[in-house]
Formats: C-alpha cells, structure tokens, sequence
C-alpha cells in the first residue's frame, strides 16, 4: 500500500485530486494493471450507522464495526474487491489475497487514524468447512467501495475504486463529489437517530424460548461423561432459537438498541447483499494490533448481575473465588499465552479481573505482546481461533465433539469477524452474542463454557440469559 501525501481534504482541491488520479492512472499505464485507488476525506460529524441505514440497499454487502470503548466506528457498504473462500487451507489463501492487493493500494487524504482508510474487511464460519446447507464461504473478505470511519469527534468519509489504464478519471472525481454532498445534506437533515418502532414480535419471540429447552442440557449432560473419562478437560456448548416474526427484523433497529445498551461490546454487523445479516454485540476482542501492540481478551466464566449492588458484589465474590470458574477461566488465557508464544512472541498477562456488562459478568484477562512487522495478522487469528472461551481443550477433540452435541451448523457464530489495513494495524472480535437474520426470521445463538463440575441446570441458565439479550435487541 502506498500512501500519497496530500491535503487532509483532497476533494476541496480539484486540482489537487485530478493530479493524484492522473498520477495514478500513469502508474497503471506503465506497469499495464489495474491499481486500486483510496481516497478519505474528513467530513462534517455523521453517525456511521445511521449513514449504513440510509445508503444502502438489500443488495450490497454491508459490514458495521465499533469499538465503543475506544469511540470508534466503521461503516462500509458495495465492494471494490472480494473474495469468498470456500476451499481447505482458508487462512494462506486469506492471506495470499491481501498480499495480492495490498501493495496495489494507491492512498491519498488523511488516514493518519488506525480506523481511517482503505481497509480489508472480513468474517469467517467457526468450522473451516460449515455445512454443505448452510452454503456460507468460510471466509469473505473485501475492501469496500465506501466507508465512513468514526474516531473519537472526527468522521471520514473513503472511497475505493479499480483504476484501470482507460478509466474516466472525471466520472471517478463526480461520483465522490455525488456521495459527499447526499452525506453532508443528510448529516445537517437528521440530527439524531431515526429508527421505526416496531413492537409485534413479543409473543412469538417469548414461545419459541420455551421450546428450546432440553437438547442444551442433554448435550452438557454428555460432555460431561466425556470430561469425567478425561477425553476433554472443557468444551463450550453453545445452542439455537430460531424465531419467526410477522415482519422483517431491522437490523439496524437492533444494532441501535445493542450499542445502547451495551457500551462495554464490540457492535457488529454483517451482510451478505443476499439477505444474510448476521449481527451481534460481543464482548469478547480476539485480539487488536496497534503500533505492533496486540491485545487480545481471555474471557470465560460467568455470573449474573444483582438486581441491586450488594447482590451483585455477592455474585462478583463468588465468581472471582469459584475453583471451578478459574479453571474455565485459566483454559482459555493458559491457551491465548501458549499460542501467541508458537509464534515467537512474549505474551504478558494481567492479573484477573471482572468484566461487567448490563445483564451478566465475566472473569477477564488482558494478554499484550509486541509483534514484529512479519507476522501478517491472518497468521494471528488462525493461531488463536477458535480459543477454549468457544471451543475447548484440547481445541480438536472439543470441536469434534461440538460436531456430535451440537445439532445444528454454527456458521458465523463464535468466529472472527474484524479488519486489517496495509500498515499493521488490525482489529479481531470473536461473534459471540449474535443472531443471524434472514427477512423475518432470526436464529440466536449463545453458549457456555463446560468443565468438571459443571451443572446442566446452570449451564443453561446462562445460555438463556444471554439469549435473552438478543431476544429483546430483536423485539426493540
Ligand atoms: C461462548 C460464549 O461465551 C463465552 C465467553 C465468555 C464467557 C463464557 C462462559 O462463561 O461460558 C463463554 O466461554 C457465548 O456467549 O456464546
């Protein structure tokens, strides 16, 4: 990727812009191929997934991602270049693409911000091949055609096109211009959120809950057998509510109410422009690379909030001194450590502590290393995916026994989804918490960690109370 200094707002100078497009357009005449040409602007303060709501249609690939911790948000929708791998050997063909691509970026603007600018956009299935009926490419990756970034106060709107040695470098120049002015009118018309309510799925919704019950507690029931003749030593188990509404869910309506309500998560979304919209608020970052500085979360072992703060601190206590969630806990930072140290790093923990979102807590451990400029970050997220937090120890048999438990296909449930540019900077969370909507029916997932001692009843206690969450970001 090669970034072309320039003013912050290259399109306020014709001039300026017509020069770098010109400049580029020789660069594809001289090595006869087509470059990709990305171009940010800083503009006037939008609220990216309101913009994602607006501009798109069903039929575009659309990817939302914020980081609500850090400010920051990223809405991008139509692809300039994407591929879908459906093949064996997903993580070197992941990463033969972006080197395919990454040195024909051509940047121009201000992509000083590690959010900012051309980026790799990408979500995975949790298997390497999910099922033949699910018909998912286990990995989809793409730059987008738009992209509008939040970081902190400041908004950013990129465009990314094909140059070819004869395009119209005019109509390129026009079709920004276009696109900028319909944000800007609309950024001055909607000054807050604009969401329909929409209230009738309360019922359906609450029956199909009640149905759901047993499969998950049969299945702990077994994994447990299986820990007790030392096969495994944890397996998560994560189980399905299907649930029909008489109207299409709106994503976004949902996604407004998981960010609200959810302000410790990662909000996502994910839409195939084929009626696929997987969405989700998880708390768990698989990792984040910044200035070569990675974090990555382990997060495992749960408790309830209190319905009031002496009844929550109570819970806290006895989930931070539980034996039994440590060792669900220890299985999953022990692991992040062992795996980050095969890659030649030395990874640093922090102590234990609490993670405290709206309806449940979490034992939480932050995992930092340096990494040098080598490692590519798909090299990262196939070492440590799927982590025991989603899968278990040891991670093969864990998964093969999630296959035989588990009666329906995860697809994009508990695997990454996140970003990568060019310069180093990357940022992974694991799809947890999270639904797939497809017009007016939805699947929601959830699951729990299973180790010795374990108890079915509690198992799935948990489950629901997380499914609940979805459930209610549905009926929203
Ligand atoms: C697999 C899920 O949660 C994981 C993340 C945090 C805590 C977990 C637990 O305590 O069981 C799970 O390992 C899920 O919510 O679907």
């Amino acid at each position: 990727m090669s970034v072309t200094p320039c003013d912050a707002r290259p399109l306020a100078d014709d001039q300026n812009l017509h020069d770098f497009l010109q400049t580029c357009q020789e660069k594809c005449q001289a090595s006869n191929q087509r470059l990709i040409v990305s171009i940010t602007q800083a503009i006037f303060a939008v609220e990216p997934l309101t913009i994602l709501q607006q501009f798109t249609t069903d039929q575009e690939r659309v990817f939302y991602w914020e980081n609500q911790q850090q400010n920051s948000a990223i809405s991008a929708w139509g692809s300039c270049i994407e591929k879908k791998i459906i093949s064996a050997d997903r993580f070197q063909q992941t990463e033969d693409f972006i080197n395919e691509y990454r040195d024909s970026i051509l940047e121009t603007g201000d992509t000083s911000l590690p959010e900012v600018g051309a980026k790799f956009l990408t979500n995975l299935t949790f298997f390497e091949a999910a099922s033949l009926s699910s018909l998912l490419p286990s990995v989809t990756i793409f730059i987008p055609k738009w992209q509008i970034t939040r970081s902190h106060q400041s908004c950013f709107l990129t465009y990314n096109c094909f140059l070819s040695p004869t395009v119209n470098i005019i109509e390129i120049k026009e079709t920004i211009k276009k696109q900028m002015q319909k944000i800007e009118t609309f950024s001055q018309s909607s000054i807050r959120f604009y969401f329909p309510q929409i209230s009738s799925f309360t019922n359906q919704l609450e029956k199909a809950a009640l149905n759901k019950r047993h499969p998950f507690e049969k299945a702990v029931k077994l994994a447990l057998e299986d820990i007790q003749q030392q096969k495994l030593t944890k397996i998560v188990l994560s189980h399905h509510l299907d649930v029909v509404a008489s109207l299409p869910f709106d994503p976004f309506l949902s996604l407004n109410y998981l960010r609200q309500k959810y302000p410790d998560c990662y909000i996502f979304l994910v839409g195939d422009g084929q009626g696929n919209n997987f969405i989700g608020a998880t708390p768990e970052r698989l990792f984040s690379l910044r200035k070569q500085t990675l974090i990555s979360d382990a997060l495992a072992g749960s408790a309830a909030r209190g319905k009031n703060s002496i009844e929550d601190e109570k819970l806290a206590q006895t989930l931070l001194s539980s034996e039994k969630e440590r060792r669900e806990h220890n299985a999953v930072s022990s692991y992040i450590i062992q795996q980050l140290k095969q890659l030649g790093l030395t990874p640093e923990a922090s102590r234990r502590q609490l993670l405290k979102l709206n309806n449940i807590q979490h034992l939480w451990t932050v995992i930092k290393a340096e990494v040098p400029t080598e490692i590519n970050p798909i090299e990262i997220v196939a070492k440590l995916h799927p982590t025991p937090a989603v899968a278990g120890v040891p991670t093969a048999i864990a998964c093969e026994k999630i296959r035989e438990y588990e009666t329906f296909d995860r697809a994009f449930y508990a695997a990454p989804i996140g970003w990568l540019d060019g310069k180093g900077n990357a940022e992974f969370m694991v799809g947890i918490r999270s639904a797939m909507i497809q017009k007016n029916q939805a699947r929601l997932y959830a699951g729990a960690g299973i180790v010795a001692g374990s108890n079915p009843k509690k198992e799935l206690a948990e489950i629901q109370l997380k499914l609940q969450a979805m459930l209610k970001a549905l009926r929203s």
